[in-house]
Parts: structure tokens; sequence; C-alpha cells
């Protein structure tokens, strides 16, 4: 009921954690990879290991969440092992998340990848909000351009771009005719919305220590902008690219909204932060009430069919 193909893999389901969440260490990515989520990617690397932001530096709200992390991870070759390792014992479909902290690390990054036996999925993350001091790539559409450009006369393998939200039909036609000029495998729309600001009303204080307090925010807050970045990008790509919804998912009415805005695999953060990878168990079964509700037996009986008012 819930099947689903990507790459030419046949998953369970369409679900999988948004990168950053319970996805740090091989024993957390262990638990997911036996979890029920149909896939998972690793916490995005970079070339080195990152201590990443001064703590606190993420905190749970009542409708989400609200994090500047600062990209902390054990770097590129703790992440690149586990995936070739696990590729060595028949794993079919790996997700590895990497961004570098400057143009030249990022191009490193994707060679380095390019030579290694890896052959599962690259997740490129340009959307970053908390590193101080460094703009999210994906906000300075001549250097996504410039930065795809560069990747694409060496890199064949399989790679989607993670984005951060945007706020004007513009820019979802200036991306998307960027996005559409290379072979990506998908786009995963969206990141946190960066740089929110949540505040403790008897402390008169902010709650992460990081940037004053600004974060990436996640949850409950974010799902409309997260179904309308889904929305604008499947409307705007090549049908060759695919795109992977994430941001506000709570219940399996939440996936089913994203898969209805064109999701072809839904990542969920700050809900499997706040419940552990048993919420997998949970969504997939709520996913199928859902479906069974409104009379349909596949995904593809309703991917990408949001209607509009005529
Ligand atoms: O891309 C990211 N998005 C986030 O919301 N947080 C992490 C981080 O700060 O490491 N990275």
């Amino acid at each position: 009921m819930l099947k689903t193909n990507f790459l030419d893999v046949e998953l369970s389901n369409p679900l999988m954690n948004a990168s950053g969440v319970h996805c740090m260490t091989t024993k957390e990515l262990d638990e997911l990879a036996t979890s029920e989520a149909g896939a998972f990617v690793t916490k995005t690397a970079t070339r080195d290991y990152r201590e990443g932001n001064p703590e606190p530096r993420y905190y749970d709200t009542a409708l989400g969440s609200i994090n500047s992390m600062g990209l902390p991870n054990n770097g590129l070759d703790y992440y690149l092992d586990y995936v070739i390792e696990r590729q060595r014992a028949g794993a079919k479909l790996q997700f590895l998340s990497v961004t570098g902290m400057s143009y030249d690390e990022n191009i490193a990054l994707l060679k380095k990848i390019q030579e290694s036996e890896y052959e599962g999925v690259t997740e490129f993350n340009l959307s970053c909000p908390n590193v101080p001091g460094k703009p999210q790539i994906a906000y300075d559409f001549e250097l996504t351009d410039k930065l795809l450009a560069e990747v694409f006369t060496f890199f064949t393998k399989p790679i989607g771009v993670k984005l951060p939200p945007y706020f004007d039909i513009a820019h979802f036609d200036e991306m998307a005719k960027i996005l559409n000029k290379y072979p990506l495998t998908y786009v995963n729309s969206v990141n946190s919305v960066g740089n929110g600001l949540y505040i403790d009303l008897d402390k008169e204080q902010v709650v992460i220590k990081p940037k004053g307090g600004f974060g990436g925010l996640g949850g409950e807050y974010i799902k409309p902008t997260a179904l309308a970045n889904v929305r604008a990008f499947r409307e705007r790509l090549n049908p060759s690219i695919k795109i992977i919804g994430t941001g506000g998912v709570i219940n399996g009415k939440d996936i089913f909204e994203h898969i209805l805005c064109g999701a072809d695999l839904v990542q969920v953060g700050t809900t499997l932060h706040k419940e552990g990878v048993s919420v997998f168990a949970r969504l997939t079964k709520e996913l199928q009430e859902v479906m069974k509700e409104k009379g349909y037996s596949s995904l593809d009986d309703f991917r990408g069919k949001l209607k509009v008012i005529e």
C-alpha cells in the first residue's frame, strides 16, 4: 500500500528521517536502518569533524523546535565508511548528506564521494542556516548555479539538493530555472525556516545559546511553508527530478498532504526527535488509515493531485 520506488529501488514506505535528527552516530543510524523507516539519511558531514555551536543549541517547543546546531558531525570519512560498509553488506538505497565550509570544500567533498566506491545517493545540503557568518548557499542563486555547474562536470552519481524555504514566487521561478539545467536526482524542500526566535517568558530569555537565540524552526510552525515549497517545485521542475518533502510532519495526514503536493519521499525531523524511531510505525499506520478512508490503494493514486479552486 505504501510501496515506493526511488532510483529503481523498492522501499516499503516513503518515510525517512530528516538529516540532522537521530543520525549523528553509527548507533543512531543502525536504529534508523532497523526501524520502520523506508530509508535514512546521515547527519550532514563536512570534510573534518566539527564540534558545532555551544549548547544549549536545540529546544523542543509545544509547536515544534528551534535549533542552531552549527553542523556538528564526525567528518565525511566516518559516514562514508558507514554507508560503504552497509553497501558491501547489501544495503540498496542510502542517503549521505554533505556540505562544505567553503566553495572549494564543497567541490573536494563531492570529488571524494565520486572517487569512492559509494554508489548511493548524496544529499548536497545548500541550506544550513546556523553557521555564524555563513549565509545559506541556496539563497544565493548565482553561487548555486556556479557550484552545480562545476559539480556536474565530474559528479555522475545520484545527487539531490537540500533547499531552504523560499517565500517569493519569483524565487521559486528563478531557483527552478537553475535546477532544471542539471541532472539532479531530487530536490529536498525544506530545511528549517532559518533564524526564528523563541522566548522563555518566565525567564524573559532566549532558549538556545548560539547567535543570541536565533535558530532554524521545525515542526508545526513550518508545514504550510514546506507544503508550498514542495508544490511550487513539483509544478516547476522536470518530472525527472524527484521531490522529497520535509517539514511539519506530525501525523499521517501531514504525510498525505506532502504527497498530494507532489512529494515522492517524506522526511520527519522534529517529531522524530520528540518521539524516537517508533514514530515511523505510527506514521505508516496513520497514513494507511487516511488512504483507506479516502479509497486510495497506492501513493500513485493521489501523488501531486492537489486540486485548486477553478
Ligand atoms: O542544515 C541544517 N539545518 C538545521 O536546521 N540545522 C543543522 C545544523 O545547525 O547543523 N543544519
